[in-house]
Parts: C-alpha cells; structure tokens; sequence
C-alpha cells in the first residue's frame, strides 16, 4: 500500500490527506433532516448523516487526492451505527480508489496489538475462513506501549503489504510533556523516531517502508529533525489548517525529490462550507465547498517546492 500511496502522489502531484472527521454540527441541516426523518433523531439516524455527509465529500476529492483518513472517533461516538458508517466509509472511499488511512490509534500489549492489526489490517480466522474486518490500507499507532505492541501490527502489515503511521510527535498543544521529555539528554520523539527506523527497515515497500510516523505540522524544527531520523519512513503530518499549522513551514517534512510525507487536513475541509472564504458555495454546495478547498491546499503545499 505504500506503493500504491506513493505512486498516486506522484500522479496526482498532491501530498494531501482528507481527513473524514464527521461532527454532526457539521452536517448541513438539510442532511440531517433527511436522515432524521427517515431514522428519527437516533444513533442511526445521526449514522445516516455522517455517512451521507461523507459520500457527498468522496464524490468531490477522489480524483484530486489520494488519500482519505477517517477518524474513528468521530464514527464510534455514534455507538454501534457510529461504527457500521466508519465501515461503510471504508468501502466506499475504496471503491474509488482512494488510499485509506484508518485513524484508529491503537496499540496494547502483544496479544491485544495482534487482535487490533488482524481486525484493521489484516485477516481474522473464523472457523476455516479468513475474513477482512475493517480493511484499511493504513492504521495509526500509538508506540507507548514499545516493541511488542508495535510488532504485531508490523507482521501484519508484512503479509497483507499494508502499512502503519507510528505516533512520533503529536501536533497537540501538550504533546511536549512527554514527548519533549530528555532522556539520556535526547527527546522522547527523537528515540522513539529511531525505533520506528528500526521496526520499518525489515518491512520495506519499493522506496519507502511500510512503516511511517506521524509528526504534527505545528512542530517544524522537530519535523526537519525527524525527517533526518526516518529517512524511509513516510511521515503523515496533520495539524495543518484547523490547528494552525501552515504550508510555509512544511518544506523540511519532505525529501529533495518532493516525497516522504503527506498532509492531513480534517475540519478544513469537511467543514469548508462555514468557512469565510468559501461561504459562497452556502450549505447546500457543502461538497463542492470541500473540493475547492481540498484544490486550495493542494495549491498551497505546491507553492512551497
Ligand atoms: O494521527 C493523527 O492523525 C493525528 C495526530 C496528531 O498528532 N494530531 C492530529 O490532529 N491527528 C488527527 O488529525 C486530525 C486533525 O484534524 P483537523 O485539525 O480538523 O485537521 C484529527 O483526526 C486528529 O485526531
């Protein structure tokens, strides 16, 4: 799959990420009402409207970006329907082709991590079949728990060529009270860097491995270091857009050849339609609002090579 991510970038000359984080106040009236009306206001009926919401925005991008990632949180608030429109969503992004990175961030003890990257990534054996669960292409994880949390998800990815994004440094505004933490008179974020290196070198795809990292838009000068410590590791950089991050300072991310890392932006997107600069579209065009600022960004990573 980091094959197919990388050679799609290529093609479309756009490292970007639309992030599928449906909050239902984004969800124009209009759908919701529908999805109401048909399912009273319920958990399916909230379902319905994310997963319309959501069918409406893939329409939009799949030919302008290569990738989607769905956030599992925004789906499983929703409870059980939650989770049956995070699948849906799944499939459907697939059918167009898009990559799909399931931001499920998981990781656990060994046996636990291994029932996580059978159920997302790979295939769970039920009786004498062996049966896709979610499917992504991707998974995000969380390496707190070290090695053995993260090498299940590493066998897998192996066997099925899928791939995992490593939580290095967070975008969050507390992400340096451990992160930053100096061990042995280095970051947290830089050794943890050096073992995704390590877990990614015996997983490699044709230029990049398997396993990538996720580094936070909003921490630049560690982006330009981290980019140095995982040479093959393919960082997925959120925190642009909504959380303030921005194209100008994302340069270092990237390898000279313009590869290695790919932008994620969720609510400046989706949620385009609210913004100013794309209020004329108003919240019946929400969709066409997410294509143009979805083409927005695009331009904007693009100015900076
Ligand atoms: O793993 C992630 O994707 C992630 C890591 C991180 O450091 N920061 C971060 O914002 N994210 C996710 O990226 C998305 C950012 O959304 P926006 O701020 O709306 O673009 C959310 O789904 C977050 O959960």
């Amino acid at each position: 799959m980091i094959n197919k991510l990388v050679s799609k970038i290529k093609k479309m000359g756009a490292p970007v990420v639309v992030g599928l984080d449906p909050m239902l106040n984004y969800v124009p009236e209009f759908v919701q009402k529908k999805a109401f009306e048909e399912y009273g206001e319920t958990l399916e009926g909230a379902a319905e409207a994310i997963w319309q919401f959501n069918k409406a925005i893939v329409d939009q991008i799949y030919d302008i970006v290569p990738a989607v990632k769905p956030q599992i949180a925004m789906y499983e608030q929703f409870g059980v329907p939650g989770v049956a429109a995070y699948k849906k969503t799944v499939d459907y992004c697939k059918s167009k082709d898009l990559v799909v990175i399931g931001d499920v961030k998981r990781g656990d003890i060994g046996s636990t991590s291994a029932a996580y990257a059978v159920g997302h990534l790979g295939k769970v054996t039920v009786g004498s079949k062996k049966i896709t669960a979610f499917d992504e292409d991707f998974a995000t994880v969380n390496p707190y728990l070290g090695t053995d949390g993260i090498k299940p998800f590493v066998d897998v990815c192996k066997e099925e060529k899928k791939g995992i994004f490593v939580l290095v440094k967070t975008s969050n505004p507390s992400s340096g009270e451990f992160q930053d933490r100096l061990i042995d008179g280095r970051p947290l974020y830089e050794l943890v860097g050096e073992k995704v290196a390590e877990w990614g070198a015996d997983a490699m795809g044709d230029e990049y491995s398997y396993v990538g990292c996720v580094v936070g838009a909003t921490y630049p000068k560690m982006g330009e270091i981290l980019r140095k410590v995982m040479p093959k590791s393919y960082i997925l950089v959120p925190g642009y857009g909504a959380q303030g991050g921005t194209a100008a300072s994302l340069r270092p991310y990237f390898n000279e050849d313009g590869l290695g890392a790919i932008v994620n932006s969720s609510r400046g997107i989706i949620a385009a339609y609210k913004q100013e600069a794309y209020s004329k579209f108003g919240p019946e065009h929400f969709a066409e609002a997410s294509r143009a600022a979805a083409e927005a960004m695009i331009a904007d990573i693009a100015s900076i090579f």
